[in-house]
């Protein structure tokens, strides 16, 4: 039997960086989650033990550090694409440079106080190759959403198996995690994010929902039609499932008022939006 090496990478995981910008007495905060992910003429180390190809994941962590204080960190979008370029333009071995980060948001409390904002995260992930090609994906994790009410889910099929009763009026809530393709240079990603989150907010609560998935769908052509730059956008979202409690043992009513917020099992709704003429994905989703 002969076997041979697939595909593989290598790199630093969960980097945790803050930069601090120090503006006089006013302070800027960067809180950052880094994963560096190289790959490129790997046979030898794989093979033969040989590490004269490999950058070690010390230095790739090294650099994050190095670059956040040559340089900043601006929109992470721009600081994954300059370190993913540095990996591959300094190091002929390295062929291919993937990095994501998340970012956690912290809202001021002072002059150089801050207060860690929820629990919602802002990602990217960029490729870079040594023939000069680059892909962004931008997105969010974790942006927790309920409406009290203008959900339904009736008419769907019942099987020897359903226990469902249809409802038409619900509680809908969900985690989002969203991730969105740039068609072409997105010359300012951060106006860029906020305006497709503000999109998925609004899509969410002004569509009456008869299921998570046309919530999904308007989700995302909301943010396809608003936003001109992204061509295409992955909606992951769990239906956080609240029962209304029967309280009829304890002699008392419940119209729609008091819940159990089960966590699990929970279902989840995943789907696609991107426009008729988006073009090709290349490797932006690896
Ligand atoms: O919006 C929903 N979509 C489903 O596919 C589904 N399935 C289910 O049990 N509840 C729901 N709700």
């Amino acid at each position: 039997m002969t076997v041979k090496l697939g595909p593989n990478r290598y790199g630093k995981a969960e980097i945790r960086l803050v930069r601090v910008v120090r503006d006089g007495p006013v302070h800027h905060v960067k809180d950052l989650n880094v994963s560096t992910s190289l790959s490129g003429d790997m046979e030898a180390v794989h093979l033969t033990g040989d590490n004269a190809a490999v950058l070690p994941t010390d230095s790739q962590k090294n650099a994050v550090y190095a670059l956040a204080g040559k340089h900043g960190v601006g929109q992470i979008e721009d600081f994954a694409l300059l370190l993913a370029r540095r990996f591959v333009e300094s190091q002929p071995t390295i062929h291919h440079a993937r990095v994501e980060i998340d970012e956690y948001a912290w809202r001021r409390g002072g002059p150089h106080s801050f207060v860690r904002d929820g629990g919602e995260v802002r990602t990217c992930v960029v490729h870079h190759d040594r023939d000069g090609r680059s892909s962004v994906v931008s997105g969010l994790k974790d942006l927790v959403l309920m409406n009290t009410t203008g959900s339904e889910f009736h008419g769907f099929i019942v099987d020897d198996y359903t226990t469902l009763q249809p409802t038409t009026d619900r509680v809908l809530a969900t985690a989002v995690v969203a991730h969105w393709r740039h068609a072409g240079d997105t010359p300012d990603h951060g106006a860029s994010y906020e305006r497709v989150r503000e999109c998925l907010l609004e899509a969410f609560a002004g569509t009456h929902s008869r299921s998570l998935q046309q919530t999904l769908y308007a989700m995302g052509e909301r943010a396809l039609t608003a936003c001109p730059e992204i061509c295409e956008i992955r909606l992951a979202m769990p239906n956080k499932h609240h029962f209304a409690v029967d309280l009829s043992p304890f002699g008392l009513p419940n119209e729609n008022e008091v819940f159990h917020a089960a966590d699990r099992p929970y279902g989840l709704i995943e789907g696609s939006v991107l426009r008729e003429d988006a073009p090709d994905a290349g490797f932006a989703w690896e």
